[in-house]
């Protein structure tokens, strides 16, 4: 009795251990790290660096006690005649070897893993502990009941049990050991000994460091950045929140297209058995060659094939069924993305570069493929080899779902490895494409300047060498393709030679027909097309996973202006603005505002004049609640700005800003913007109360004249005025106006002042001024310095104080522009 290879029960109850413990602590660590909600698990629990090393070569060893075993069978086996081991022992060895070869794997390969691989394969050190143990265990039980050895054959196998129980016994016992002896200020052994602390709580001592870390980052970003965990139970759930965009919840016949499309790929795996089973069947009756043609198989086959694959009947009825979900979700991702986007405070679109949002946000299907590629494209694959795995062993013999088992992880592993290499090359090729390009363009758009230093060789050597970089890096990405492509057929052919060779011999020995033999080798051919096109898909996968993180990103961004619960409409009566000792800063270590007090009354303007960012616009948009203030508050007929709805006190305001700037349409389009239902007797009003009406009237097409990119065919005056149109169509009774600083010839600021004074007119108005001449009517005007109401008064008070800031101002003013002496106060 040769007890390894005769008790099933025992190798079987081995391999379990070995593979769920593994899974299983992987799992748990990940549930562990997501209610963390950081990485400190990862960073604590693995093994350093050099521990790494020398564990990876006591797996090693573990595995080759494995290829050891099987060599030795396999020479007794052919030896020995009628003899051979019972099946599940020589797939339980062929399991266990593949299972250490996993865990060296995990241990040699330190390459950055994708966080939804990371819990199961980086090398923890509780797994490869769990492993070590769990396999002393079994040979300690292995070794006691094996009898004494009474040929080589027994020796070998005995001496192959000791030497793993000896080596996975010392290397667990010299871990520990190592583990404690190491001096405790040892960066490695802290993190070492955090291992065995299996409390959930966060090492005090640690947590201070980690959250000392992340403070200059959050001070830096003034706002929550949001935070991708690194546990892939976390990664995905983060993923959750655009669901309600994917799946169209309201629309019950595009749920129904999901259904039928979901049912379609069950259908289209039960085809892919279906067709090379049939043709099997075909076979068989044909070689009985007894009942005339079989034309019902044969049709049946052709029927079978009809439907298979992605341009089949079902691929394509798919993916038709699939256009209005796909575009379904496309739209509510986008328009939701940006709505997010425009609903996100003030801070963030000035911390953010639009074009950073923008090609988020025009990323938005890649969510969408990412769902596409891996529902219609890397599941099929998968679950063809599951099936393949599954059927073999029912209709065949596990022989035939080992081979599919080692295969399948074999190729999707060395694909992967090769791939991401190979997305590294590509990278690299289109940096030097980019390169080259950049010198091309260089040469002709300095065209004069290459003549006039008759650089033309120097420019061509450039660009050859530039092209030569290209061209090298394109070689590296080409002849990898190739590489891999042979690698790839490697494995494929190998698994098909293994399992064509046992399945033949199976044949000619009369277990299995003739049939069986088809079935199998139209199967695994079958799986060949699309595994040819992995590494493809895996990349594509990478880069929208990539692209949808983006999005993810922009989506956790959290308003830093939220309107209230309880928030109401804002009422305003009169259109009394009070501010009532307001500070304000943009970060808290440099003060804007302090201790601002003032009362807008009705119907009157009150003046913001003082040096440049000394806090006259930050006074707007507090008012407008761009942003929160930090103390005091800010009160328009009594209710406190922040109590009110957003859209209620931005409605209620009318801005006219410094610099206008228009959406690229017409005349019309930018002035109704104020109020769309607006008729275009009421445009015209609004207009001429501006007084730009007979202007616009002079443009080619009037009213329907555009006004190119942000306003740029139109003069400044022209474009405030404008603004003036539109705050007056919006009839707001409070107005907001940021003078241009530029300064206008006199007859554009006669026209823009009256245009300003009827929007003024009867409404609360704060003006920013930067010429003084155009305020000095002011019920009221605030001189500001450094954040704080230096000077109040009427332009006549003011002019009054001696060494006044304001008079100094009105002063240096009035030398720099002759003009404005007009406006002196004789
Ligand atoms: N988003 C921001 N983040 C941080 N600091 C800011 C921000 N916006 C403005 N500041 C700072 O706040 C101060 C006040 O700026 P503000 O724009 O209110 O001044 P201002 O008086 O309107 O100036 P100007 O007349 O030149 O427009 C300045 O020192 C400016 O640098
Ligand atoms: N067998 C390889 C290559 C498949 C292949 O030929 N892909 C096509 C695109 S569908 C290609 O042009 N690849 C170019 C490349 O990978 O550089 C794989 O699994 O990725």
């Amino acid at each position: 009795m040769v007890l390894r290879y005769d008790s099933p029960h025992l190798n079987i109850a081995e391999v379990a251990c070995l593979y769920a413990g593994f899974l299983g602590l992987g799992t748990l660590k990940a549930i562990k790290q997501q209610r963390r909600g950081s990485e400190t698990l990862s960073r604590t629990s693995r093994f350093g660096k050099e521990p790494l090393k020398i564990v990876s070569w006591w797996i090693l060893g573990v595995a080759l006690t494995y290829v050891i075993d099987i060599a030795n069978l396999v020479i007794y086996a052919l030896r020995t005649p009628n003899w051979w081991p019972h099946k599940s022992s020589v797939v339980c060895l062929v399991l266990s070897l593949l299972f250490w070869g996993i865990v060296l794997i995990s241990c040699t390969d330190t390459s950055e893993l994708p966080r939804y691989a990371d819990s199961f394969f980086s090398a923890y050190r509780v797994n490869v502990l769990y492993a070590w143990l769990t396999e002393a265990v079994f040979e300690s039980v292995f070794l006691a009941l094996t009898p004494i050895p009474g040929d080589t054959f027994q020796g070998i196998l005995m001496a192959d049990h000791l030497a793993r129980l000896l080596l996975c016994l010392f290397a667990f016992a010299i871990y520990v050991t190592y583990r404690r002896k190491r001096p405790s200020r040892d960066p490695m052994d802290y993190e070492e000994r955090r291992m065995f602390e299996s409390s959930n709580q966060l090492d005090p001592e640690f947590a201070q460091e980690q959250s000392s870390q992340s403070l200059p980052n959050a001070k830096k970003n003034g706002s929550k950045k949001p935070k991708i965990n690194t546990s892939w139970i976390a990664y995905f759930k983060s993923f959750t929140i655009l669901f309600p965009y994917l799946w169209p919840v309201k629309n019950f016949r595009l749920q129904f297209h999901v259904f039928v499309c979901v049912a379609l790929l069950v259908v289209g795996r039960i085809a892919n058995i279906l067709a090379p089973r049939q043709l099997g069947v075909v076979t068989e009756k044909l070689s009985q060659n007894d009942n005339g043609v079989p034309w019902l198989e044969v049709f049946l086959f052709v029927f079978y094939r009809f439907l298979q694959g992605n341009m089949g009947l079902i691929g394509s009825l798919r993916s038709f069924l699939w256009i209005p979900v796909s575009q379904y979700a496309y739209r509510a991702l986008s328009t939701k993305a940006l709505q997010h986007v425009l609903n996100l405070s003030y801070d963030f679109h000035l911390n953010k570069r639009g074009g950073e949002v923008l090609a988020a946000l025009t990323k938005g299907s890649s969510v969408n493929t990412f769902v596409e590629q891996l529902l219609f494209q890397i599941g099929p694959v998968l679950t063809d080899l599951g099936v393949a795995i599954i059927y073999f062993f029912i209709k065949f013999d596990v022989y035939f779902s080992l081979i599919v088992l080692v295969m399948t992880l074999c190729y999707c592993y060395v694909t992967v490895k090769i791939t991401s290499w190979r997305t590294e090359a590509r990278r690299r090729m289109v940096n030097s494409w980019r390169d080259s390009y950049g010198v091309q363009n260089d040469a002709i758009m300095n065209y004069e300047t290459v003549k006039n230093f008759d650089a033309d060789d120097f420019e061509n050597h450039r660009f050859g060498d530039a092209v030569d970089a290209y061209l090298r890096q394109e070689k590296t990405v080409l002849s990898s393709l190739s590489f891999l492509n042979i690698i790839q057929g490697g494995i494929f052919t190998t698994s098909l030679c293994v399992a064509c060779l046992l399945s033949a011999y199976k044949v000619s020995y009369g277990y299995n027909t003739v049939g069986d033999f088809v079935v199998l080798l139209t199967y695994m051919m079958q799986l060949q097309q699309p595994l040819n096109f992995f590494g493809t898909l895996y990349r594509s996968l990478q880069n929208s996973i990539i692209d949808a993180e983006r999005l993810l990103e922009i989506f956790q961004e959290q308003p830093t202006v939220v309107e209230k619960c309880d928030a109401t409409p804002l009422k305003v009566t009169e259109g009394r603005v009070v501010f009532s000792d307001v500070s304000f800063a943009y970060d808290p270590r440099k003060p804007v505002l302090s201790n601002i007090n003032f009362v807008a009354e009705p119907g009157k303007a009150i003046a913001l004049v003082g040096e440049s960012g000394g806090g006259k616009s930050t006074i707007m948009r507090i008012l407008l609640r761009f942003f929160d203030v930090n103390n005091g508050s800010i009160t328009i007929d009594g209710q406190d700005v922040r109590d009110v709805t957003l859209s209620s006190l931005r409605s209620s305001i009318g801005v006219v800003p410094q610099d206008s700037i228009l959406f690229n349409d017409t005349v019309m389009y930018n002035i109704k913007y104020a109020k769309p239902d607006a008729s275009n007797e009421e445009v015209y009003e609004a207009a001429k109360a501006a007084q730009i009406h007979d202007r616009i009237l002079e443009f080619p097409d009037g009213y329907n004249s555009r006004v190119g990119e942000r306003g740029l065919k139109l003069s400044g005056g022209e474009k405030q005025r404008m603004a003036v149109a539109r705050a007056i169509l919006k009839n707001p009774t409070i107005i907001l106006l940021d003078e241009a600083t530029s300064a206008l010839d006199t007859n554009t600021e006669r026209h823009i002042q009256a245009s300003l004074n009827r929007l003024a007119a009867g409404r609360t108005a704060i003006v920013i001024a930067h010429r003084l001449s155009t305020i000095t009517n002011a019920d009221l005007i605030l001189c500001i310095s450094n954040g704080k109401i230096v000077e109040t008064g009427t332009h006549e008070d003011l002019l009054k104080h001696e060494n006044g800031v304001y008079k100094k101002m009105w002063l240096q003013q009035a030398n720099k522009d002759p003009s404005s002496k007009k406006f002196s106060v004789e």
